[in-house]
C-alpha cells in the first residue's frame, strides 16, 4: 500500500514522467522533513540508507519479493543517490539486499500485460536516469551481491563502479523468457564489461550465471563466502578511501566518459585531468609522504 501523497501510475507516457518525477519529489520533501538520523540516515520504505564513517549503505529492503524493484524503490534509490551525490561528507556508497536476494529484477506485478510501448518507454528512462546518475557521482559505488540479481538486479549492479559477489549469488538477463529485452542498460554495460560474445550468450539465452562462473567472465571483482560478504565489501572501500579522494573521482570519471570516447580523446582527457590533478595540495603530500617514508594525509583539495 503506497504511504499517503505518492500518486497511482496513470495510464499515459506523459502521465507516467510526471508521476515520477513529482513522486519523487514527495519523498524527497518527506525526508527534508523527518529529523534527518545521524546526517544522511533516512526513513524509506522500500531501501534502507544509513552513513557510517563516510560510507553510505544503501539496502534493498524488499525481502518478501526478493527485493524487486518497484517503482517506488527506483524512485527512494533516486532520492538517496541525489543526496548522497550532495554530500560531501560521504565519500563512498556499498549497494546490498536484505535476505537472500540483492534483486531479483523489476517487479513483475508491475508490468501490465496490456501495457503500451510509451509506459514501458517511461520506465526505462527512469531507470537509466537513475543509473546514469550511480556512474556520474564522483563516489564509488561498490555492489555487494549478496544473493540473485537478475534482470534489473543485474543491470543495477553494472552500474556501480566494482562488484563484490556472495559465492550464492546468482546472475541474469531473464527478459527474453518473459518476451522483453532489458531495458535497464544491461544491453549496453554488460558488452563493455565481459565482451559481446558472452553478453549475447546470457541476454539471448537469459539462463542464470552463478557467481564463479560470473568471476571467469569479469562481471564480478570477486567473489567471498556469503557470511564475509559485508566485510569485504568495507575493506575494499576502506582501501579505496585510504587514497586521495580527489585522484580516485578523477579515475571513476576517465574510465566512465573515456568508454564514450575515441582512444584519442580518452588520452587527452586523461592527460588534463592529471594536469589538474597535479597542481593539488593532495599530490603534493603524496609525494612528499612517500619520501617522508610515511603514510599521507589527503585532504580531499
Ligand atoms: C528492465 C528489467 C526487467 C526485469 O528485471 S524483468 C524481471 C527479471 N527477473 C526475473 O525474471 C526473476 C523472477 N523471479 C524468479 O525467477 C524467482 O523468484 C527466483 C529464481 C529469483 C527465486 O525463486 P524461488 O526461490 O522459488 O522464490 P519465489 O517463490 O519464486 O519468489 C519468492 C517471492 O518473491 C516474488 N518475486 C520473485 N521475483 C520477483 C519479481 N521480479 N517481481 C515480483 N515478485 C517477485 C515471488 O513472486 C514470490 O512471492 P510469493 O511468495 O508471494 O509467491
Amino acid at each position: 500500500m503506497k504511504p499517503e501523497g505518492l500518486r497511482q501510475m496513470p495510464q499515459t507516457w506523459h502521465g507516467a514522467c510526471i508521476y515520477s518525477l513529482q513522486n519523487l519529489e514527495y519523498i524527497r520533501k518527506q525526508n527534508d522533513k523527518k529529523e534527518s538520523r545521524g546526517g544522511l540516515s533516512m526513513d524509506y520504505q522500500d531501501i534502507i540508507c544509513e552513513v557510517r564513517d563516510g560510507v553510505a549503505y544503501l539496502t534493498i529492503n524488499r525481502p518478501e519479493v526478493l527485493n524487486a524493484l518497484r517503482m517506488q524503490t527506483k524512485e527512494e534509490l533516486e532520492a538517496a543517490i541525489d543526496r548522497i551525490a550532495a554530500d560531501d561528507s560521504v565519500l563512498g556508497v556499498i549497494i546490498t539486499g536484505v535476505g537472500r536476494a540483492f534483486i531479483a529484477g523489476n517487479d513483475i506485478s508491475e508490468i501490465r500485460i496490456d501495457a503500451k510501448g510509451e509506459e514501458t518507454i517511461a520506465m526505462s528512462t527512469q531507470a537509466h536516469r537513475l543509473f546514469d546518475k550511480f556512474e556520474a557521482m564522483d563516489k564509488p559505488i561498490i555492489a555487494a551481491v549478496n544473493g540473485y540479481a537478475l534482470g534489473g538486479g543485474t543491470e543495477l549492479a553494472l552500474a556501480c563502479d566494482i562488484r563484490i559477489a556472495s559465492d550464492k549469488a546468482v546472475f541474469g538477463l531473464p527478459e527474453v523468457t518473459l518476451g522483453v529485452a532489458p531495458c535497464y542498460g544491461g544491453t549496453q554495460r554488460l558488452p563493455r564489461l565481459v565482451g559481446s560474445g558472452i553478453a549475447k550468450e546470457m541476454l539471448f539465452t537469459g539462463r542464470k550465471v552463478k557467481a564463479a562462473e560470473a568471476l571467469s567472465i569479469g562481471l564480478v571483482n570477486k567473489v567471498v563466502p556469503g557470511e564475509e560478504l559485508a566485510q569485504q565489501a568495507d575493506a575494499m572501500m576502506r582501501d579505496i578511501l585510504k587514497n586521495a579522494p580527489i585522484a580516485v573521482r578523477t579515475c571513476k570519471r576517465l574510465v566512465t566518459q573515456g568508454q564514450a570516447m575515441a582512444l584519442a580523446d580518452g588520452l587527452k582527457l586523461e592527460a588534463e585531468l592529471n594536469g589538474m590533478l597535479a597542481e593539488t595540495q593532495d599530490a603534493k603530500e603524496g609525494v612528499k609522504a612517500f619520501f617522508e617514508k610515511r603514510a599521507p594525509v589527503f585532504r580531499n583539495r
